[in-house]
């Protein structure tokens, strides 16, 4: 396999700051969006200032509005549009894909419970061993800026092996692992914990609370890896316990800055509009009601995070349910 085209889907923060990262080890990268201003702006003074105003990205790196056109010759595809619309945005390429397809989004399709892996394979119909995940922490605007960042790469382990190879880089380290259910259901279940900490924050909590949140939310998303058939242990890496941390405590997190603004009062949907960036956690946390059901798992953090976004339950409420709920044995 020689990997010498990078075409990356989503000129929003994540894809552009990809698109960059990658653009010293490549000798073509396209960028492909929807949107027709930012993309004329990337070709025309390298530049995205709606997503990433401080960065000036690479001569090599194009940006296209036609899907099929930016897919066409490229030996490698990253995903890098909101998890919600990433069929959508799949279904739209009429050529056959038998190139590795990375998913760099985080989250849970909600109609079908579906992961962005299981979403690629039914959308492009490529065989298991093309489609991996990149998941971690990586706040685009750090991995833009060449800041060190290190991230899982989950997948089949010889091809992954050979894009560990390519795709690292100075600055941007990759770890490859095979559990691409563990580091996807870790990359998505961390912005609802993200959530529920910023919401303590926004209350003043406190360190302990947030600690707490963190510890118990990384239980919760062990418990939706195993019940997704994904590996624990994987949680406990960079695709889980890393970008856990990071999400949870952050400043640069939507998720996060979503929580804390509700937190201090606002609505979802002033909160919603003041952050102004796509926040997984609100979509992934209507599929964690969801996967309680199917999976007949508790999972409360994400329970009180659903009511509080979809059911009116205020921050404070939450807070006393989950300190009142019956005494339990610690445990993993
Ligand atoms: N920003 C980060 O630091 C970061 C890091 C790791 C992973 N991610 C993940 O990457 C994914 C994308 O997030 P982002 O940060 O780039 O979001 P963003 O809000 O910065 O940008 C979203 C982009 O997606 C586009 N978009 C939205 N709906 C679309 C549709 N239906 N069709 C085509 N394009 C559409 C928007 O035009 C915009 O360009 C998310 O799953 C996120 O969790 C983000
Ligand atoms: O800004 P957030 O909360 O979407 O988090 C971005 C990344 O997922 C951090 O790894």
């Amino acid at each position: 396999m020689v990997f010498e085209k990078l075409t990356v889907l989503g000129a929003g923060s994540w894809g552009t700051a990809l698109a960059q990262a990658f653009s010293k080890n490549f000798s073509q990268i396209t960028l492909w969006g929807r949107d027709e201003r930012t993309i004329n702006e990337i070709n025309s003074i390298k530049k995205n200032s709606k997503y990433l105003p401080d960065i000036t990205l690479s001569e090599n790196i194009r940006g296209c509005t036609d899907i099929n056109e930016a897919v066409k010759d490229c030996d490698i595809l990253i995903v890098a549009v909101p998890t919600q619309s990433v069929r959508e945005v799949l279904k739209k390429i009429k050529y056959d894909i038998s190139i590795p397809v990375i998913s760099a989004s985080k989250g849970i399709e909600i109609n079908t419970l579906k992961l962005i892996s299981d979403i690629i394979k039914e959308v492009l119909g490529i065989q298991d061993d093309l489609i991996f995940a990149l998941s971690g922490p990586s706040f685009a605007k750090e991995v833009a800026l060449g800041l060190p960042t290190a991230v899982t790469l989950a997948g089949n382990i010889k091809i992954g092996e050979k894009l560990q190879e390519k795709l690292n880089t100075e600055t941007f380290r990759l770890y490859i692992t095979e559990d691409i259910i563990g580091a996807e259901i870790g990359g998505a279940v961390k912005n609802v914990i993200a959530i529920a900490t910023g919401a303590s924050d926004g209350l003043g909590l406190g360190n302990n609370a947030r600690a707490s949140l963190i510890t118990r939310g990384l239980y919760e998303m062990t418990k939706v890896a195993k019940a997704f058939g994904g590996k624990p242990e994987t949680l406990y890496g960079l695709a889980g316990l890393g970008d856990l941390v990071l999400t949870a405590t952050g400043e640069l997190s939507r998720n996060r800055r979503f929580g804390i603004l509700l937190g201090k009062g606002y609505s979802v949907e002033e909160a919603l509009k003041e952050v102004g960036q796509v926040v997984e956690g609100v979509k992934t946390v209507e599929a964690l009601k969801k996967i309680q059901e199917k999976f007949g798992i508790e999972l409360p953090i994400s329970e009180v995070v659903y009511q509080v976004v979809y059911e009116g339950l205020s921050p404070k409420e939450a807070v006393r349910i989950l300190m009142s709920r019956q005494p339990k044995k610690e445990g993993f």
